[in-house]
This record gives structure tokens, sequence and C-alpha cells, in this order.
């Protein structure tokens, strides 16, 4: 477990342009001569601070590292440049301790004061860096007793990691493969998030259903609107079908209180709602044909897309073991992914004048965030996706599905 005293094994990146690699670096006894673009991140102009945030209780580190976050946004907004970093080993699963750099540009001790509160908490670590010509060192801010004595550590560039940091984290932390993982996240969260319990007990209410050769099961995919209700409404009359979603209607209380919870938790309450949908579906696939609005794609690939930072090259590598169906989720007879340019979905996510959810604004915003949230529901397979154009009329496009799901089933 990561300590403030223990950082020589570990590998420090910071997301210092979200376009290009992060800086790699580790700690080292002796001084190093740094290269130009090491000189720029530590360059003496301003004062440079990071800060990791390091417990064993898994919600109390997520919480604490949200609260942070949110707290630097709004104490350090105009002064000081926020960056996202990590520390880590190489290639070693779980091993990745999320913090922030904090480059402070302004003529007072702005961001000292704000993080020397911070570094109050005994979960919050604070280093400070310092300059002289080529070298640069850390050391912690004052160190708050004598046990944690300060070290001098020189900076030392790495190099690149093969896998970007921020995916080694992502099994049982953002995207769940089985239920009792995701189930186990909420548990832990009962005393401080009460809803839990609510959820939970809608989780153990449905019975377990294995689906047999029923009617086909059909999700529709894709990013906010892209028109998955307009053709999913469509395909319910057009099949006599059965429509479903996921996070199902019972969960609908509660979407917005996990909505402001961080990624381990958000995601875990999502997972969780693939499972009850799952078993509504074994039921109504019985009686006949069933259409799902979103499911464990979305689940994925937006989990997947937040928690790995800056472009679409950081997204673990197609083929990975992060794109694998949950062994224990009812999987689906046909995935379609509707598509359309990011122009056109401005254009209707605009007509439809509706509130956007926070997610939903910044993907309007954060180009990289859409193109990563697609790259990703590209890649999960058994089963993929099938990709179809929706920038048609919604007729034309009901029609294109209506012909693949013909091709397949002959409904
Ligand atoms: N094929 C289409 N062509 C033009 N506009 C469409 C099409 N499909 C949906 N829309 C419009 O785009 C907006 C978003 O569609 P919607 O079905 O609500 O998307 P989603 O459920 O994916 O968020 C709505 O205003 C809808 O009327
Ligand atoms: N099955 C699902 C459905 C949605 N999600 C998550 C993924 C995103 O964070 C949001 C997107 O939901 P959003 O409210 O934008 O979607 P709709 O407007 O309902 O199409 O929900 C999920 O994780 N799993």
């Amino acid at each position: 477990m990561f300590r403030c005293g223990q950082l020589c094994s570990r590998v420090f990146a910071v997301e210092f342009d979200l376009r290009t690699e992060p800086l790699y670096f580790t700690l080292n006894s002796t001084p190093q001569v740094l290269h130009k673009a090491y000189q720029e991140l530590f360059g003496d102009d301003g004062k440079l601070f990071s800060l990791h945030v390091h417990c064993d209780n898994r919600i109390e580190k997520a919480q604490t590292h949200a609260e942070i976050k949110h707290q630097l946004s709004i104490a350090l907004s105009r002064d000081c440049d926020v960056f996202e970093a990590s520390s880590f080993i190489p290639d070693v699963k779980n091993s990745l301790v999320k913090g922030f750099f904090i480059r402070d540009k302004s003529t007072t001790d702005l961001s000292e004061d704000v993080l020397k509160t911070l570094q109050q908490s005994k979960s919050v670590c604070v280093f400070s860096y310092k300059r002289e010509g080529q070298y640069c060192w850390q050391e912690m801010l004052s160190p708050v007793n004598q046990v944690e004595e300060s070290v001098r550590q020189y900076i030392t560039p790495a190099a690149a990691a093969e896998h970007h940091p921020s995916t080694l984290n992502i099994r049982n932390s953002d995207v769940f493969y089985n239920m009792d993982e995701a189930y186990k996240v909420l548990k832990e969260c009962t005393d401080i998030i009460p809803e839990s319990k609510e959820v939970l007990k809608l989780v153990d209410e449905q019975l377990e259903t294995s689906r047999g050769d029923g009617f086909p099961v059909i999700v529709i995919e894709g990013l906010d609107a892209t028109g998955k209700t307009t053709l999913t409404e469509a395909l319910r009359e057009s099949l006599n079908a059965t429509l479903l979603k996921s996070p199902p209607q019972c969960l609908a209380p509660f979407r917005q209180r996990f909505d402001s919870e961080p990624p381990l938790i958000r995601r875990a309450f999502y997972a969780l709602g693939n499972y009850i949908t799952a078993a509504h579906i074994g039921k109504e696939s019985l009686r006949a044909p069933v259409i799902v609005d979103r499911f464990w794609h979305s689940t994925a690939a937006y989990a997947i897309a937040t928690a790995v930072g800056g472009r679409v090259e950081n997204l673990p590598e197609p083929g990975s073991e992060l794109y694998k169906w949950p062994e224990d989720l009812l999987k689906p007879n046909l995935v379609l992914l509707l598509t359309v340019s990011p122009e056109e979905r401005l254009r209707r996510l605009r007509d439809r004048g509706q509130d956007k959810t926070i997610e939903e604004a910044e993907l309007e915003v954060n180009q990289l965030f859409r193109l990563k949230v697609e790259e990703a529901y590209k890649r999960i397979q058994n089963p993929a996706c099938i990709i179809v154009d929706a920038s048609p009329s919604p007729q034309e496009v009901l029609q294109q599905v209506q012909h693949l799901i013909r091709n397949k089933y002959h409904l």
C-alpha cells in the first residue's frame, strides 16, 4: 500500500497536456539533469505541488479524492493549473494511486494555504517541488510530525508506461465483471449512503433467471441523442416487442443520488442495474421479442472512457480483457450501436432542448471523451456491436434496423 515515505518504486505520471503523453518520472536520492519538458513542468516561475490520497478503505479513498477535486476546483480555479496525476507501479494491477499536480501562478501563497489545510487529513499527502539549475527535487510540504521527516527526492525521467496508468485499476473499480463485485461495493456503502440498502434489496428480489430458447433480445446502444428512444419505441410497435431499459425503472428514484458519487460507487450502481434488467429480460423474452435501451456496452464504455485520461490511444488496447462481457450476465442476441456525426448529435441535443446530465454536457465540450466512449463501445466483444448509421430519417433508420433483424431472425 502506498505510504508517504515509500515512493521510490513508484512511477509518477502527470497529465500535463491531455492531447499528449503524460510526463513520467521516478524519484531518486541522487540528482539528475532534466531535459526541457521536465524543466518546463517543474519550472521555477511558479510553485508546484502534488497531492495524493492514500487510504485503505476504498470507499473513503474514492470519496476523499472526489471531495478534494471539488475543493481544488473551487479554491484554486483562477490562479492555479490543476493537472490529474497518478503514481503507479508499471504493469502492476491495482497499484494506481490517483492525485493532482497543482501549479500555482498566483503572487500569493494561495495554493500553499489550501494544501496545508488539506494535508491535515491523515489520508492526504502533499509534496512540494523545488528547482535548482537543471535539478528538481520533491519534499513533503511541511511534514506534520517527526516520523514523516522530509527527505529530498530528486526527479528522474522515466520511460512511458506500456499501458496508460489509468487502465491499471479499471477492473472492479470502474467496470465489474460479475455481480458479486458490484454488490460488495454497495454493501460497503450502506452506512454512508442509506439508499444502497434499497438498491441491494431490489437486486436480491430478482430471482435467478436463466433464459432458454426464447424470443430474440436486441440491445440498442449509442451516445445520448443518437436516437435510441425514437428507434426503440418504433421497434416495439413494429415487432410487437417488450421494451426494457437499463438502468431499469425501479432504480430511477436512486439514479441522481448515485450519479453524484465517485466512479467506484456510481459504476457499481449501474452494473447492478444491468443484472436487474437481465432478470426482466429473462422473463419477458419467453413471451415476445425484447428491445433493450442501453445495457452493458453503455456501462462499460462510459466507465472506461471516464477512467482513462487524455487521448483515445490511452484506452486499453483492442482485445484487452477489460472489454470482455461479464461471465454471469445474460447475453443479448444482437447489439446495435447508433452513430451520428458530432454536428448532427449536437443539433438533436439542442432541438430536444431538455436538461442534459452533467456528463452529457461535458461530452459536448469534451471531444476526447466522446471519441473514447465510441471507441470503447466498438471494442467490446462477444457480443460485439453492429454499427448503424443513424443519421438518416427515423423511418429510414427503422427500416435499416428491421432489415438487420429480419436477416438474422426472419421476424
Ligand atoms: N433519425 C433521426 N433523424 C432526426 N432526428 C432524430 C432521429 N432520431 C431521433 N431524432 C431526434 O433527436 C432527438 C434525440 O433522440 P432520442 O431518440 O431521444 O435519442 P436518445 O434516446 O438516444 O437520447 C429527439 O429530439 C428526436 O426526435
Ligand atoms: N446501462 C447503462 C446505462 C447508462 N449508464 C450510464 C453511462 C452514463 O454515465 C450515463 C448515460 O446516461 P444518460 O442519462 O446520458 O442516457 P440517456 O439520456 O438515458 O440515454 O448513464 C450506464 O452506466 N449503464
